[in-house]
């Protein structure tokens, strides 16, 4: 397969102590689209998106993006979004680019004045998290994502806790900026079938390996057994 549109794992491993949770996984995930990564709690789906971001050293295995070894330029945006509760969303919002210590003072005003107003965040941007409403707390912890203009963007569980309504309104979010701005998604999810209107592919982790690649419509098609049950909950307890 072409290696300059993909974001690439080739035999990447991570073990803690004795538990090995990722086993020389290789997967090609094209760039520009969402891949949604699923698999039983405890897993290591989470490690894995860890793994592709540099938050964790993987044991072995090489990561690379468009053909550069290394790992991409990416963001993160974990759970609960993280946000700072003492900084306003304007604040939370530029933390990323005051990080970098690339950016001056008035290119930061300036890039996060763009950010908040391109997610309608303007209004809020002197308001603190706690005074802000989950859909726009969800809003704000984009922006930062997107701020340092990152290839990838991987999401780890963006919906949990969020009742039917709001989940739907985060994937709209997620698929219409993603259009707008053109970064990669790589999502963990436990919403399925749900997230899979939203997803391009779907990787099944289990047991350490990448058990199965393919669209959603292929997964339907051709569900391997042992998903059955993960798919539709009420059929293992019927
Ligand atoms: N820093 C760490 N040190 C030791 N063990 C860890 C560490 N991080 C994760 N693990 C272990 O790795 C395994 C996979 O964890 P991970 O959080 O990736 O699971 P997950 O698939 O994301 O689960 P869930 O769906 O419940 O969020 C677990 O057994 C966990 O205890």
């Amino acid at each position: 397969m072409s290696n300059d549109s993909h974001l690439q794992l080739k035999g990447l491993s991570k073990a803690f102590g004795s538990q090995t949770v990722l086993d020389r996984i290789d997967l090609d995930i094209p760039l520009g689209e969402h891949t949604t990564v699923i698999g039983k709690s405890g897993t290591g789906k989470s490690v894995l998106l860890k793994c592709i971001s540099g938050l964790l050293a993987s044991d072995s295995g090489t990561i690379s993006a468009s053909g550069k070894q290394g790992i991409p330029s990416c963001s993160y945006m974990f759970q609960q979004n993280a946000l700072f509760d003492s900084m306003t969303v304007e604040e939370n919002v530029a933390l990323p680019l005051r990080e970098t210590g690339k950016a001056g003072k008035e290119e930061i005003e300036q890039r996060v004045g763009d950010m908040l107003a391109q997610l309608e965040l303007s209004p809020a941007s002197k308001k603190y998290p706690a005074e802000i409403s989950g859909g726009m707390k969800k809003r704000a912890a984009l922006a930062r994502a997107l701020i340092t203009s990152p290839e990838i963007i991987l999401f780890d569980e963006p919906t949990t806790g969020l009742d039917p309504q709001r989940k739907y309104a985060v994937f709209d979010m997620i698929r219409d900026y993603r259009k707008r701005f053109g970064f990669t998604v790589v999502m963990v999810s436990h919403d399925v079938p749900e997230v899979f209107e939203i997803s391009d592919h779907i990787a099944w982790l289990d047991e350490g390996k990448i058990k199965f690649w393919g669209t959603p419509k292929q997964l339907a098609e051709n569900t391997p057994d042992a998903l059955k049950p993960f798919l539709n909950p009420k059929l293992a307890s019927a």
